[in-house]
């Protein structure tokens, strides 16, 4: 039986809804005040955000945009107000240097009570941030970390030694359960020890226990344990979901979404972010200075306070523990699937890191003498190319007055992205893209394929951690691939790949076994 309540509220929701979503879209659509139209993409797109924030949901958007792009050409709208350009041009006008874009309203949906740094959108709140990044990211001080880094691959040696089974027939391609390593957990396990150490010079020991049970603490105090690790990706879903909504909805849009596990995931990061900031904060009553971002974050360069809020300083080292830990993760797991996948390409890079180890005791090799080797960069990029961690595709308004875009003129406060893995796959720009050929990297020819690779963005809000990146990338893969020997669990395994900000995988069940070379411990 419908109340007398039901009767009037119902049908003034319903209406609420059509307004909102059919009869809105439909005049928008007609009127076309920003010539919008003349683009081509899916027709449902040009009349609601709904087909992009399904699109993202579902973990499809990278591959509907390329196909989109493959259809229709370099431009292709993908929301009513929103351009998708695949081109490099477009690149250098929406995101290299002096562009008059700003970071699009998708980075407040990312953004907690405080702005940090990546959803900075004003640019002169982005710029002092950045100057405070800028020290504890340079070439220099990075490298000042590469005993932290070393001393955290070892503990991942210590532990895969343990794990390493018996090298099998030759013949053998397909492994029982025992046998087998979650490579993804172990490297990400490893990335947030190593985000750890270089944000607070603490050792998370995340690798030590072969888990990411973990203390958590509320601003209040309250502690409990949880694993920091399962939580990002369900909070990155909703969070960067809501992201394509209009900037009207976010609130509305939180209640209604309420019931998604990824607010409580969000919570959870919070407060384990919490709890390292209050246990670095008391470590700082020894008076001792630490090299470490959070230093970097807290002092000048005279070592004056700046006093930053409780709040932010939470906001910026979450920001680092997840973009730090996850870009990496997703990067060493598809580096180590396409080696596997590619046992010539692993024998190679295996004969040039092994002129890189001073003697046959040495297991985590100095970086001087890995970070120039050309195949082990090689591979990295390759990988960084073919699956770029990264793959949203960093969307941005353009400024009120509108802006020049690959030679086409685009109206005010439109939303406009730069697809990174369409990018990475054009065969005007890179030969056989679907192919995993490090190779192409080498020589006169590689560095010239170097203006047409963007894994860490360009421009003034392109990658800070790039050198903190590398430096992790090479140390790690030169340690492991002049260890062990890998296989996957059967010839036909795929990854599982769930996408949010970042294209992350599930499980890589691995079988290692200790190289020949690789003198036993
Ligand atoms: C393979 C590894 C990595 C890739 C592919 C990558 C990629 C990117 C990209 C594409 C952006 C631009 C995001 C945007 O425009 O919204 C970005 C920004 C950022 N990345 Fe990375 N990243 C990697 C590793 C790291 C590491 C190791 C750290 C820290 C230790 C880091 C910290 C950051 C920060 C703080 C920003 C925000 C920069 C700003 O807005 O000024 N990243 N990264």
């Amino acid at each position: 039986m419908f109340t007398p309540l039901t009767q009037v509220f119902l049908p003034l929701a319903l209406s609420g809804l059509v307004i909102t979503w059919i009869i809105v879209p439909t005049i928008r659509y007609f009127l076309d005040r920003k010539r919008l139209r003349q683009y081509p993409g899916p027709l449902p797109a040009a009349f609601t955000d709904l087909w992009m924030m399904y699109k993202h949901y579902t973990g499809g958007r990278t591959k509907s945009i390329h196909e989109l792009h493959k259809k229709y050409g370099k431009i292709v709208r993908v929301g009513p107000e929103s351009l998708s350009f695949a081109s490099l041009e477009a690149v250098k006008d929406i995101h290299g240097h002096g562009t008059a874009a700003f970071k699009d309203k998708f980075y407040t949906s990312l953004a907690g009570d405080h702005r940090q740094l990546l959803d900075s959108i004003d640019k002169e709140q982005h710029a002092k941030k950045r100057k405070l990044f800028a020290a504890a990211f340079a070439q220099k001080s990075v490298e000042e970390k590469e005993h932290n880094v070393r001393e955290d691959i070892q503990e991942l040696i210590n532990q895969w030694d343990k794990l390493a089974s018996p090298q099998p027939p030759a013949d053998q391609t397909v492994f029982q359960p025992h046998e087998l390593i979650d490579a993804r957990r172990w490297l990400n396990l490893l990335m947030l020890d190593l985000a750890g150490d270089f944000a607070f010079s603490m050792k998370l020991g995340f690798v030590a226990q072969g888990d990411d049970l973990t203390t958590c603490e509320t601003i209040r105090g309250e502690k409990y344990l949880a694993h920091p690790e399962a939580s990002i990706n369900p909070n990155l879903q909703i969070i960067s979901t809501l992201g394509y909504a209009r900037s009207s909805f976010f609130k509305i849009n939180r209640k209604l979404f309420s019931w998604h596990r990824g607010w409580k995931d969000g919570d959870i990061i919070t407060d384990f972010i919490t709890h390292l900031v209050k246990t670095r904060l008391s470590a700082d009553a020894d008076g001792k200075e630490r090299s470490d971002f959070f230093h970097a974050l807290n002092y000048t360069r005279d070592g004056v306070p700046i006093g930053m809020e409780m709040g932010e300083l939470i906001q910026e080292c979450s920001l680092l523990m997840v973009a730090g830990s996850e870009t990496t993760t997703c990067a060493l797991q598809n580096i180590f699937h396409y080696l596997i996948r590619n046992p010539r390409c692993m024998e190679t890079l295996y004969e040039e890191v092994a002129t890189a180890f001073d003697d046959e005791d040495e297991v985590v090799p100095a970086y001087d003498r890995i970070k120039f080797l050309p195949y082990l960069r090689a591979v990295i990029d390759e990988t960084l190319r073919h699956r770029p961690s990264l793959a949203i595709a960093l969307p941005r308004v353009t400024p009120p007055e509108g802006m020049s875009i690959a030679g086409v003129w685009v109206p005010g406060n439109t939303t406009v992205s730069t697809p990174t893995w369409t990018i990475h796959h054009d065969p005007e720009l890179f030969e056989a893209p679907f192919e995993f050929r490090p190779e192409r990297w080498l020589g006169e020819s590689g560095a010239h394929l170097q203006t047409s690779f963007v894994p860490f963005s360009t421009g003034a809000r392109a990658c800070v951690g790039r050198n903190m990146a590398y430096m992790e990338l090479s140390l790690i893969v030169a340690t492991l691939v002049h260890r062990y020997h890998f296989a996957l669990s059967s010839p036909d395994w795929e990854p599982t790949i769930y996408e949010t900000m970042v294209i992350k995988s599930g499980p890589m069940p691995v079988k290692i076994w200790r190289r020949a070379s690789a003198k036993a411990s």
